[in-house]
């Protein structure tokens, strides 16, 4: 069990907020599920989430101009092979089509990390999300066996490969990200050491849905992590916060991953970089796929504001990454401003 799953597995959650709906056999759209004001403050400017590409010799700059402005981008040139991102999706396809008393065999226990279920925010809304997820923290071969007892070797290699990759491409963003505040090589490779990480896959599914703008895909949110990388397949649905102008859609473009600042980052970077609130809205009557891959420091990393110069104070104290899980577990809103100084 790697350590990330043990911080989580700290806090358990009660099995209502773990098992989803059978969205198989849902006609209506349950009372449960029924989000009164989703659509409210849509933008309705032709605004879009800035573009990095990661060969360009100004990447450094970009990507902090990016984080700064928007703490969310759109990366091109990132290196993952597409036929990679197309194996994942087919996979997680595979398990999203199964009935739902089928991929009930890989339930999420209480007290676990991985394995199938809602989204582990769900217990601070008072309305279900319409969403599916799948977690993988490095190999989901127990869960896998549950589901395919003769099948799952595909599964896992697929599932491992694309994490490894997503590792990789996570530190040369984390990379550029703290050269951009400044840091020394030396701090750097503190932050961001290969062998020291925790990960995380979600594999996301928003189930077709007979009256979609009536519920709410994944409530609005922040991620933990230090940085998200984010696949988002073909359908509309995310869409991000920024202050002043309210929701914006980020639509899919071919082939580029959707990077976001999460609240680590935001702590590290002394609030200069937002830890954006985003959220998925179900805007066509699609079922809707997307894959989320989390990076963070090890669980016994402190994280506390690094690019300051002489003339600026901290504004976070120091928190372990596992203690600020903790804290996230307690109250997903105040998270943030209960360690604020
Ligand atoms: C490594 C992570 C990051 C988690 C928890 C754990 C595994 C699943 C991730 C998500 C995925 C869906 C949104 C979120 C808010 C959720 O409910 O579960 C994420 C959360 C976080 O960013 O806090
Ligand atoms: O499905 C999406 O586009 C977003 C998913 C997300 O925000 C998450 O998994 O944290
Ligand atoms: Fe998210």
């Amino acid at each position: 069990m790697s350590n990330l799953s043990e911080a989580y597995t700290d806090n358990p959650l009660h099995l209502h907020h773990i098992i989803p709906l059978d969205f198989d056999s849902v006609r209506t759209v349950p009372d449960s599920h029924v989000w009164p004001t989703s659509h409210a403050f849509e933008s309705d400017d032709q605004l879009s989430i800035p573009t990095v590409d990661l060969m360009d010799p100004d990447a450094v700059k970009l990507v902090g101009h990016a984080c700064e402005t928007w703490g969310v981008f759109q990366v091109i040139n990132h290196g993952i092979p597409l036929d990679i991102i197309d194996e994942v999706e087919s996979e997680a396809r595979r398990l999203f089509s199964l009935p739902t008393g089928h991929k009930l065999k890989a339930l999420r226990s209480p007290g676990g990390a991985t394995g199938y279920g809602l989204a582990r925010i769900s217990p601070f809304f008072s309305k279900k999300m319409w969403h599916e997820g799948f977690t993988v923290m490095g190999s989901p071969v127990d869960h896998a066996r549950e589901l395919w007892p003769n099948d799952y070797q595909r599964f896992c290699d697929v599932m491992e490969d694309y994490q490894k990759k997503m590792k990789e491409l996570a530190i040369t963003l984390m990379h550029l990200i703290l050269k951009s505040l400044d840091l020394s090589e030396e701090e750097i490779s503190k932050v961001v050491s290969p062998g020291g990480a925790s990960t995380a896959l979600q594999l996301n599914s928003y189930p077709f849905c007979p009256d979609p703008s009536r519920v709410m895909g994944l409530a609005p949110h922040t991620d933990t992590s230090l940085l998200t990388i984010l696949y988002q397949s073909t359908i509309n649905g995310l869409e991000i916060f920024k202050d002043g102008v309210g929701w914006v859609l980020v639509s899919p473009t071919n082939g580029s991953l959707v990077v976001n600042v999460g609240d680590l980052l935001h702590i590290l970077s002394n609030a200069q970089f937002p830890s954006v609130l985003h959220r998925v809205v179900l805007k066509e009557k699609q079922q809707r796929l997307s894959l989320a891959y989390f990076y963070s420091p090890p669980t016994d990393f402190h994280v506390s504001p690094l690019a300051l110069n002489p003339a600026q104070i901290p504004l976070y104290r120091s928190v372990s990454v596992r203690e600020y899980i903790h804290i996230k577990a307690k109250d997903v809103e105040k998270a943030l401003s209960l360690i604020r100084i």
